[in-house]
């Protein structure tokens, strides 16, 4: 499995933190039904792991990653919990010794010229535009893309269903990165019917 075609499978891709055990499965059932087929599940909350299991029993069809991968502990934890795909918000020495001795596809996060050029001379392709909005937004990734055309990003960090389709306009983005589908007080009345809509929405964005 490449990177590629985990980003190429919807638009968006759902940065889901799951505070309750319980929501996991129907919340995966959900998305995926919304057409979002890659689901990246921060670790950030202590069940996390648990967490993605959970889904990828439920979804066996989806893409369940890891988001906040950070350091040894959290690689670790994303390989105990069988992701299919890592994120990071960025990338260090540590994070990139260990993704060389995987399988496991990695989207490392980058937010200047200089981390774009330092993921790509470690032969990566695809990676995430963190934060978006905050570093630039559409005309940093557009002026990155002048002098390094050769890479591809999935921007995330303050994008909406409003502004998606800004960014999936550029040549060098190949999704965005979202959470405005996983509105808080749905998932708490676990009105699953009015989540998958949201995903709908968001697998729509052109
Ligand atoms: O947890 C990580 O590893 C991250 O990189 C952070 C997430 O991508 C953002 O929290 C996205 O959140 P929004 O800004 O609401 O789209």
């Amino acid at each position: 499995m490449s990177i590629e075609k985990i980003l190429s499978s919807a638009p968006v891709v759902p940065v889901v933190v799951i505070d309750n055990l319980e929501d996991a499965a129907p919340l995966a059932r959900a998305l995926y039904n919304g057409g979002l087929k890659a689901l990246e599940i921060t670790l950030r909350t202590p069940i996390a792991a648990e967490a993605i299991k959970l889904m990828k029993a439920e979804v066996p069809e989806a893409y369940v990653g890891t988001g906040t991968v950070v350091d040894k502990a959290s690689f670790d934890a994303s390989v105990a919990a069988g992701a299919d795909f890592m994120v990071s918000p960025g990338v260090s020495d540590e994070l990139l010794a260990l993704v060389k001795g995987t399988d496991i596809p990695f989207l490392p996060g980058a937010a200047t010229p200089s981390e774009v050029m330092k993921l790509a001379s470690h032969g990566f392709k695809f990676l995430k535009f963190f934060p978006a909005e905050a570093a630039g937004g559409t005309a940093m990734l557009k002026s990155i893309g002048g002098p390094l055309p050769q890479l591809t990003f999935c921007p995330t960090g303050g994008i909406s269903l409003a502004t998606a389709p800004n960014y999936l306009a550029l040549s060098n983005v190949i999704c965005v990165g979202g959470t405005w589908m996983l509105d808080k007080q749905l998932i708490e009345n676990k009105d699953w019917q009015a989540i998958e809509a949201l995903a709908r929405q968001a697998s729509e964005v052109k």
